[in-house]
């Protein structure tokens, strides 16, 4: 291979893409400029480059800086150094002093109302909230630069996550820091409903003595079941062993010998309805959990039951618990949310009724909670505006391996060649199928990997889909491919030509257009450098980097055709930059060039017209 060639007069060329020695060369210096457009054919006969890429490159002289970081630049190239960031909903202090000792300008403001906050939200590269903060569709829409939004506590159910994420916005929670606080609101409430506290309270107040009305009954002994055995059901189910009550669970996400090991029995929720004396939820809201306790639920349970809800308003249908309240199915009810915050005027008759215990969405309201999930949003959202750490993101679950520094060259290759299939594709694509095969230093088999360049493919492709409204990024590429119908796969295989080729890691994305075309690029990252390795089935195909503007063409392969098509260049002054041919036995060839500057359809069209020419395509792979 030749890498770089001596010149007397201009000292070292370096040959981009390296050049197979063959027989015989030609060797010609041109101007990269209009004014010298062709200048190339003025040294007659042009031996082609071919069959340069079978070659392993270990390592490049390319830099990352000089290529770019896709994964950065897809999410942090936009974001200002100092981001502008709104704390809403009470915030605990610790938060803007995180912000601003990290350099960033937060503003604090806690009483707007929904109109103002429209006002100023486009100013803004992150927003801070709790649970009064509703972050709709329409609010999301005049966030022009939001970037992250930040919940300080757990429940993002007051957040539009699918509007957000197609907007490219991450959303980030924090749970953990409000754990403890929230699970020993569930146990006083259930201590307040066992033993009817505040009842008692209200007698007293009203000068009463009433030792007989208010009977209660003992923790001990009984069965508990907990509803969602996260981080708060398994503290209140660790406490609740410390009143000796027997726990029993529902949560499809935990093993059963997790359970076990945690002392929690698993059981389906007729089971758990059935058995249960006390029933307390810590699910988060979601089309599975509305309305979970509702007439049907209630009539499995036990007489005299008596329910907690610490977790989201919705969980409980409120018309139902009336009801059940009011018949005496429901001993007794404790709730911290509900389906409406505030609750409306209509929520009176339950708010007032005698048996239950009521406080106003209080769980997260501690000292402790508050700092623990302030400081935590501050930090996880500058980790996050800075690109160093992707904590807490519930919307995008890869942006963490985005962001290492050996997936960027795989990244870039990955967007190349997405821009590359949907601009070359003669009508709209509805399938892409990703195959990776190795990779050293980032192991581009694994499947998060794969998730990443998928979406990096997808974030280039979407880029030149006309149908796409919204601009893609890497955040809303796989939201917005699925919304728009293009069916997305992960297969393990390498593509059939590419068996026993000697690149150590391949990237392959097969296309298939509404017509049922399907076509299929390669590429291979050498040292740090994207190269595209591999064109549907052509075999002994050029490696050719992925830059600039590219023009591709199918051509008899004989002599004098890419003359032809090098003098429509010539005459339309476009400068020829990097020229390959692939050729197969008895089949068409495929020329790809490199050329400066753009090429117009004029000019696409008289390339067309050649006779010996078919399928002429043109790419803009800029960054
Ligand atoms: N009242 C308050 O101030 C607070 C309320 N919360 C609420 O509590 C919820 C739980 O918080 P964490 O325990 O920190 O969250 P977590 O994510 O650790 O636990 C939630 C658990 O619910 C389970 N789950 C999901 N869908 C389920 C279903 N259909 N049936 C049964 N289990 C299901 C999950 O598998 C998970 O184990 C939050 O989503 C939030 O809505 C959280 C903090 C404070
Ligand atoms: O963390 C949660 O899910 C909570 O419900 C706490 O809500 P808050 O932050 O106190 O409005």
């Amino acid at each position: 291979m030749f890498f770089k060639i001596k010149s007397h007069t201009f000292g070292f060329l370096f040959v981009s893409p390296p050049f197979q020695p063959p027989s015989t060369i030609l060797l010609c210096v041109t101007y990269p400029s209009s004014e010298h457009a062709g200048i190339v054919l003025s040294c007659g006969r042009l031996r082609l480059f071919r069959d340069l890429q079978r070659e392993r490159r270990e390592s490049s002289p390319m830099s990352l800086s000089k290529l770019g970081l896709a994964g950065r630049r897809a999410f942090h190239a936009a974001a200002p150094r100092a981001a502008r960031i709104l704390c809403l909903d009470n915030i605990d202090p610790v938060c803007v002093d995180i912000f601003q000792e990290r350099g960033h300008h937060a503003d604090v403001k806690n009483k707007l109302s929904v109109e103002q906050l429209h006002g100023i939200i486009g100013n803004y590269d992150g927003m801070v909230i709790r649970s009064a903060t509703k972050a709709t569709p329409d609010l999301l829409a005049k966030a022009t630069n939001m970037k992250v939004i930040g919940r300080a506590g757990v429940g993002i159910d007051n957040i539009d996550v699918a509007e957000a994420t197609r907007k490219g916005v991450l959303v980030m929670n924090t749970p953990g820091g409000n754990t403890v606080s929230t699970a020993q609101l569930a146990i006083s409430l259930l201590c307040s409903a066992a033993r009817r506290i505040p009842e008692a309270d209200i007698s007293m107040k009203a000068g009463k003595w009433e030792r007989k009305k208010f009977m209660g009954q003992e923790l001990k002994g009984k069965t508990i079941a907990i509803v969602g055995c996260g981080r708060i059901g398994q503290m209140v189910a660790k406490w609740a062993q410390g009143f000796d009550m027997e726990v029993i669970g529902f949560d499809p996400a935990l093993p059963k010998d997790a359970a076990a090991e945690l002392g929690i029995q698993l059981m389906d929720l007729p089971d758990v309805w059935a058995k249960a004396d006390f029933i307390t939820l810590h699910t988060p809201l979601t089309p599975d959990t509305q309305d979970l306790v509702n007439d049907e639920s209630i009539a499995q349970m036990k007489d005299g039951v008596i329910i907690v809800n610490c977790a989201r308003g919705g969980i409980i249908n409120e018309d139902a618990l009336l009801k059940a309240l009011n018949s005496g199915k429901v001993a007794s009810a404790a709730l911290d949310v509900y389906s409406s915050e505030p609750p409306p005027e209509s929520s009176r008759e339950l708010l007032q009724h005698p048996r239950l215990v009521c406080t106003p969405h209080l769980g997260a309201s501690t000292e402790e909670a508050q700092v623990n999930v302030a400081r935590d949003v501050a930090v996880q959202m500058c980790d996050t505006l800075e690109g160093k750490a992707y904590t807490g993101v519930v919307n995008v679950s890869y942006m963490a391996v985005a962001n290492e520094p050996a997936m960027q060259p795989y990244m870039i290759l990955a967007e190349r060649i997405g821009k590359m299939q949907a601009q070359i594709s003669s009508s709209k694509v509805v399938k892409v199928g990703l195959r990776t095969y190795g990779g050293k230093a980032a192991n581009i088999e694994a499947n998060s990997a794969r998730q990443v360049i998928l979406a990096t493919v997808m974030k280039g492709l979407l880029q030149y889909t006309k149908e796409c409204k919204t601009a893609p990024s890497l955040i809303n590429s796989p939201f917005l491919s699925k919304e728009m119908g293009i069916e997305t796969s992960i297969d393990d295989k390498i593509h059939a030509v590419l068996v026993n080729s000697p690149y150590t890691n391949v990237i392959t994305v097969d296309i298939t257009l509404e017509d049922g075309e399907t076509h299929s690029i390669s590429g291979s990252v050498f040292g740090e450098e994207p190269n595209l390795v591999q064109i549907d089935n052509h075999r002994s195909f050029p490696a050719f980097k992925p830059e600039g503007t590219i023009v591709m063409f199918r051509n008899e392969d004989r002599a004098g055709v890419v003359l032809q098509v090098l003098q429509e260049l010539e005459a339309a002054e476009v400068n020829v930059g990097r020229l390959n041919v692939g050729r197969q036995e008895g089949e068409l060839a495929l020329t790809i060039m490199g050329i400066d500057g753009e090429i117009t359809p004029d000019v696409m069209s008289k390339l067309g017209a050649l006779s010996a020419v078919r399928e002429v395509s043109v790419a803009n792979l800029s960054a």
